[in-house]
């Protein structure tokens, strides 16, 4: 019997043996193309026909451009599964897969990133709070604190974080920052069972923008929650917020974010993702004040070795099964 083809999309660069493993079960094989017009004319000229699951990784977007309604409409009629690596899914057309017939099944990775997106979080936390960022550029200058010194931080210990979407990554975060002495509230479309909670509290958005002295945001971006804080709710959050986001930069409308920071309405920011990586707003590269890493929520061997057994966990299920583990949330209803 012919085993069916499984397209790797950008490249496997720690979990080879897994990868290898699964030519037990599939023919394993990647495209010709380099770019998304070449990749769209191997699609439709019937070169990668037979393909029954596609493992995607983050940064083949760079190789295709977004899974939006275009890209899903050439990709082959045989396939059934796009397992893609990373929690975040924005870039795949989800409700596009869905209208297939019969349905393309998109898995994402959640779980394994929670605790490296968690200590980036709370890295930019600390690093936001106590001002360290002006400092740590100053001292390389060879003018120690800075000229003059900046002002004296802020200890969390007693300072409330509000976190915005409360799943694995928030929850990670939460549990971290019990140990800082923060005190934890939260919103989601749902309230969370108690233990799932664990002590935190859940508030309607309005009061978390009120009372957080902290804001978080573990959000997943949709088109529900693209630009969800923006002028307005930044209005809405107390003078010296501090504005932590580790999700997508989709959720936070920079602009209006780079208002708040000139006014000091919000005292500083740490941010790991943005609207149009890797250009980053001139507004937050000129505010020494601000803590900003370049995407590395999940960039250690450890996490990014776990994420790539994951996925490899799932294709190996929708070829061996017709199912996947971690189906993201919108298709649960389809099958
Ligand atoms: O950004 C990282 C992820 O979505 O896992």
């Amino acid at each position: 019997m012919t085993k069916p083809k499984v397209l790797l999309l950008g490249e496997i660069e720690y979990a080879h043996d897994a990868w290898n493993a699964l030519s037990d079960i599939a023919t394993l094989i990647t495209p010709q193309s380099t770019t998304r017009p070449a990749f769209l004319q191997e699609c439709t000229s019937g070169q990668l026909d037979g393909v029954h699951t596609i493992f995607r990784t983050f940064d083949s977007g760079s190789l295709t451009g977004p899974w939006d309604a275009e890209l899903i409409a050439a990709l082959p009629s045989s396939l059934r599964f796009c397992c893609h690596n990373g929690a975040g899914y924005d870039a795949i057309d989800v409700a596009a897969c869905s209208a297939r017939t019969p349905p393309l099944l998109v898995s994402n990775c959640p779980k394994a990133v929670d605790d490296a997106t968690a200590d980036a979080a709370l890295f930019l936390l600390l690093g936001a709070l106590r001002g360290f960022n002006s400092s740590m550029l100053a001292l390389r200058e060879g003018k120690w604190r800075g000229e003059p010194a900046p002002p004296l931080g802020h200890d969390p210990r007693g300072k409330v974080l509000g976190i915005l979407g409360m799943g694995g990554i928030g929850r990670n975060l939460k549990r971290k920052c019990d140990a800082l002495g923060m005190r934890t509230i939260y919103h989601n479309r749902k309230p969370l069972g108690a233990e799932e909670a664990a002590g935190a509290e859940y508030v309607e958005f309005d009061e978390l923008l009120a009372r957080a002295d902290v804001v978080s945001l573990n959000l997943p971006l949709n088109p529900h929650t693209r630009h969800i804080i923006s002028h307005a709710q930044l209005a809405k959050m107390k003078p010296g917020v501090v504005i932590v986001n580790t999700a997508r930069g989709g959720v936070l409308d920079e602009e209006a974010l780079v208002q708040a920071l000139d006014s000091g309405h919000v005292r500083s920011c740490g941010l790991d993702v943005y609207d149009d990586e890797p250009n980053v707003h001139s507004g937050l590269i000129r505010n020494e004040n601000v803590m900003l890493l370049p995407h590395m929520g999940t960039y250690t061997l450890e996490t990014m070795a776990a994420m790539e057994e994951r996925v490899v966990v799932n294709v190996r299920e929708a070829v061996t099964k017709g199912r996947l583990v971690d189906l993201v949330v919108e298709q649960r209803g389809l099958v």
